[in-house]
């Protein structure tokens, strides 16, 4: 029985699981927590990987390969010996909202569409790049390379990494990403399948190259990742990270997080999936590109060679972490309080910003409670606004993901708030459409794990979903018209 591991290294921690790559049956698991906040040293993703590795037996004997999918857009800057140059600043970190202003004012939110399938804001890379060049000048000419967070891991468990630290040292040229995740960075473009390096320069004030090319812009060029095709391997886990014996493990080139979870549910075009972790996303897959001219649908590429529009929001399941501390229950409380009050929650609002907003772009905002009286102020109405008012911006989400041309049959809920018993059945009244729950899993850890699989035996494997349970539609348009309103009355 061949093994293979799939890492899902996510915002708030590093899950791994173990997979027969025959059968896709799960064999083992294991995970490690990252620390808080928007700017995080990425050594400490690297010590969870490895945690997470040990807790899960991810490297043991019987693997014969991995792949790492993680969280998208983190800006990781390297220096000539390997070192990161200053913390990570992540997907959910907004101070590079002034930088995208910027750049939509120096070129144009159309042209910016046209090239890289992304209308800036704070999120993507390439905005957080601009705003080094701004505002932290000394570190410019100190850059060697830039990466996501899953080209950094990869790289390091290959035996790359910081001068006298890493076995075979900081070779920048072997920096590899895939498609998936360098679509999200605002300075590759997707109907070409090629960095934008003429964009790039024009971000950072330095001339760029991709990795292990040796032409084009000279050997003091910014090192950008070698983009690898979905099936390409990254090379293989450097000795000293496997089981005694020496086991040759196979990297597989690694993914976005979204498009790790699409690839862990086998998600074909006509299925929509609605991801409920730190971040929200709803995403699908298309055969062609997307390039949304407003901005609100980010078009990315997937990591099976197709495209994957996608539309995400920073207020997910910490909202209803946030909301259940205020009402000092814990998420099956907090689940029983929502269950017991009325759809449209008696007239209570909940508009979510508690982090700013990616989608709609409100960066500075922050959230609020709408249609409070005395009688309608009960904790269950707060719960049920909490989880209504998470669910409406991702049905607004649907909405955009829709106008682009997508006909969704099925929509998917996963990621953790999705498993909450409350949080499922206001879904069925919210979006209208039926929605299926996936058993519970690792989907992104799984998707990285078909990756291996994918890597290893030269075919995609189709290990088969189970979901849990198909709920009908239970449209209630209440729902999202009282939403509307709250956000009609917001003025900026
Ligand atoms: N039953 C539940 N109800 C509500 N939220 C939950 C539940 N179980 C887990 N969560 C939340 O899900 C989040 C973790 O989900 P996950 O998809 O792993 O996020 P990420 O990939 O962003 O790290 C945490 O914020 C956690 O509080
Ligand atoms: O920014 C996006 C997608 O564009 C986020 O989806 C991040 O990729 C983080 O994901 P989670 O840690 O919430 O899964």
């Amino acid at each position: 029985m061949a093994l293979v591991t799939g890492v899902d290294s996510s915002t708030q921690s590093c899950k791994v699981v173990v997979v027969d790559s025959l059968t896709g049956a799960d064999i083992r698991s294991g995970r490690a927590l990252h620390p808080e906040g928007t700017e995080v040293d990425p050594e400490s993703w690297w010590q969870a990987l490895l945690a997470a590795l040990v807790a899960g037996n991810g490297l043991g004997n019987d693997v014969d390969a991995l792949s790492i999918a993680g969280q998208q857009h983190g800006m990781v800057l390297l220096g000539r010996d390997g070192r990161v140059l200053r913390d990570a600043l992540l997907w959910n970190d907004t101070r590079s909202a002034g930088a995208a202003r910027d750049l939509i004012a120096e070129l144009g939110v159309d042209e910016l569409v046209a090239r890289t399938g992304l209308a800036p804001v704070a999120s993507f890379t390439s905005t957080k790049v601009r705003w080094v060049r701004d505002a932290e000048p000394d570190l410019v000419p100190r850059i060697a390379a830039v990466a996501l967070p899953h080209d950094l891991l990869t790289w390091r468990l290959r035996g790359f990494g910081p001068e006298g630290e890493a076995p075979l040292g900081p070779v920048l040229e072997e920096l590899v990403t895939d498609r998936s995740d360098v679509s999200g960075t605002g300075y590759w473009n997707p109907a070409t399948g090629a960095y934008d390096l003429e964009l790039f320069e024009q971000l950072l004030g330095r001339p760029a190259r991709e990795g292990g090319s040796h032409g084009g812009n000279g050997p003091d060029a910014v090192v950008l990742p070698r983009v690898l095709g979905a099936d390409e391997s990254a090379g293989v886990v450097h000795p000293s990270y496997t089981a005694s014996g020496g086991r040759r493990v196979v990297l597989g080139a690694g993914a976005g997080d979204n498009a790790g979870a699409a690839l862990g549910l086998g998600a074909v075009e006509g299925d929509v999936v609605v991801s409920l972790g730190t971040s929200g996303t709803v995403f699908a897959v298309t055969a062609d590109a997307v390039a949304d001219a407003s901005g609100t649908v980010a078009g990315f590429a997937d990591a099976g060679g197709l495209f994957l529009p996608l539309v995400a929001t920073l207020n997910a399941a910490r909202v209803l972490s946030s909301v259940s501390g205020i009402l000092g229950v814990d998420h099956d409380g907090f689940a029983a309080l929502a269950l017991a009050a009325a759809p449209g929650a008696g007239g209570v609002v909940l508009l979510p910003y508690f982090e700013g907003e990616r989608t709609p772009n409100l960066p500075t905002a922050k959230a609020s409670f709408h249609n409070l009286s005395i009688a309608s102020s009960t904790r269950e109405n707060i719960a049920r606004a909490s989880i209504e008012g998470m669910l409406c911006g991702l049905a607004d989400a649907l909405d955009a993901v829709r106008a682009t041309g997508v006909t969704p049959r099925r929509l998917l809920l996963i990621g953790g708030a999705a498993q909450n018993a409350a949080v499922q059945q206001v879904a069925a009244q919210v979006f209208d459409l039926p929605v299926s729950i996936p058993a519970p899993g690792e989907y992104v850890a799984r998707g990285a794990a078909v990756q291996a699989a994918w890597v290893l035996t030269g075919s995609r494997p189709s290990w088969t979903v189970d979901t849990v349970e198909d709920r009908p539609s239970d449209h209630r348009p209440v729902i999202r018209e009282q939403y509307r309103t709250a956000v009609a009355s917001l003025t900026f």
